[in-house]
């Protein structure tokens, strides 16, 4: 293998907030689900006769180039930490010092001219993933092309850019073990260059996935972008991409900066209708109302965000209750609390601002038949999902599909927790 050009792929999900968009934000609790539809990269070295390292986007039409030697040497020069430099390393990106560092990649990807924003931030993201981690690990590089398509509406509420985000931080982490791989042989190896703290790091000829341990530190980078796209994110989005299944992050304290998350396989595998809105907009102007909003009115507002936090928890309780219940009366009873918990929360978040009068469209369309939606992400646009209980017959579920197709929305029949980063092959 020592000579041999690398190349494969990588997949993440996308995923639906169950319940705690916004209020996650606010360090309160907040339950989300992985779905089917998922981003993948694909990642192929050149070792001769190529100069360049492509970056192709198939959802967002764009390929482009840069020079490998100009990227060579960015992955070289010293980046603004809050550290010294012998306390960085692959597993701390924590300690690049964000905002300086994102200022530094944005100069040099400005320099193709790029003005588009979804553009502009994709390859500021990728480039902070490729210098950061590159930038410590001891190995050899040649020149690359990585290619990125997806399932996933781009901009809509499910995930596509913490499944974006996943993606280029597994596929780096990837390149550098093998790479480390064809340096040291196999083994136990220190893989940080010098002056960088030693991360020590199993190395082996094949990988079937990512561990535990391997996907703590990708979603870490995968964190770091996200701020790129989010500025404040809670970080539930590139975490339920990651490990895949369904997650709960818990509350925090308001100086705890690190947030505990349970990874949960109790959760029934729920159907869902995904519906999309066809409205775009950004998750960080969501945000941002958000925060207005506590600026105006914070008694009322953090009100709200406390409830919705109880709900997090009501959801969780019941989804639970019905993985447990051996009496299909007592699951359809669960079913029935779930249906008041999606219309609370939607009501919060409708009281909050962040829903539209497409996406209550959804909730009327649906609820005409007798099933309940909610926005999910951050709002404003984007997806819903309607919960399908399993005593709806196939015959309302499929003149509810057909009612919100006449109206002009996509609908897709999925069922929830689909698996979190996969290396599919290599
Ligand atoms: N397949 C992709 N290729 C390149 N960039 C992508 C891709 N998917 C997402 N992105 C980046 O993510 C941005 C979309 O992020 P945004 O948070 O607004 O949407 P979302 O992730 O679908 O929504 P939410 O965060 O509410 O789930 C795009 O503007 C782009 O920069
Ligand atoms: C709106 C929000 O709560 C969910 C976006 O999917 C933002 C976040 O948690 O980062």
């Amino acid at each position: 293998m020592n000579d041999e050009e690398l190349n494969f792929t990588v997949s993440a999900p996308g995923k639906v907030i169950l319940i705690g968009e916004h209020s996650v934000v606010y360090k309160k609790r907040g339950l989300a689900s992985s779905i089917s539809k998922r981003s993948f990269l694909h990642f192929r070295e050149h070792k001769e006769a190529h100069e360049q390292i492509t970056l192709s986007f198939k959802s967002l039409l764009e390929r482009v180039e840069y020079d490998f030697r100009s990227v060579y040497n960015l992955t070289n020069l010293d980046k603004p930490l809050t550290c010294v430099m012998t306390e960085f390393s692959l597993g701390s990106p924590e300690y690049l010092d964000h905002d300086k560092y994102v200022e530094l990649i944005k100069e040099f990807v400005l320099q193709k001219g790029i003005e588009d924003e979804p553009k502009l931030k994709a390859m500021v993201g990728i480039f902070y993933i490729i210098m950061g981690m590159l930038w410590c690990a001891d190995i050899d590089i040649s020149p690359f092309d990585l290619e990125i398509y997806s399932d996933l509406a781009i901009g809509a509420g499910t995930g596509s850019s913490a499944a974006f985000s996943v993606c280029v931080a597994a596929a780096v982490y990837n390149y550098i073990r093998l790479k480390a791989f064809q340096k040291f042989g196999c083994g136990e190896f220190n893989i940080s260059s010098s002056p960088f703290k030693p991360h020590i790091m199993e190395l082996s000829q094949h990988y079937n996935g990512f561990s535990p341990k391997d996907k703590d530190i990708v979603n870490k980078w995968a964190f770091c972008v996200e701020k790129i796209n989010h500025s404040t994110p809670s970080g539930i989005d590139n975490t339920i991409c990651t490990f895949g299944n369904a997650v709960l992050m818990n509350a925090a304290g308001e100086k705890d900066e690190k947030r505990s998350i349970e990874l949960l396989d109790n959760l029934p595998a729920f159907r869902v209708l995904i519906v999309n809105s066809g409205v775009p907009r950004s998750t960080a102007d969501m945000v941002k109302k958000v925060s207005t909003l506590l600026e105006i009115c914070p008694e009322a507002t953090q009100s709200i965000l406390e409830s919705m936090d109880v709900i997090a928890m009501k959801f969780l309780e019941y989804a639970q209750e019905i993985k447990k219940a051996t009496e299909k009366l007592d699951v359809l009873q669960h079913y029935r609390r779930l249906e008041v918990l999606i219309d609370l929360q939607h009501g919060h978040l409708r009281t909050l601002g962040v829903s539209h009068p497409r996406l209550e469209e959804i909730c009327f369309i649906t609820n005409r038949r007798g099933l309940h939606s909610k926005l999910t992400g951050a709002g404003g646009g984007g997806n819903s999902f309607t919960l399908i209980p399993p005593d709806a017959a196939e015959d309302t579920i499929k003149q509810t599909i057909q009612d919100l197709k006449t109206s002009g929305f996509l609908v897709d029949d999925i069922v929830l927790n689909g698996e979190g980063l996969i290396l599919e092959s290599s």
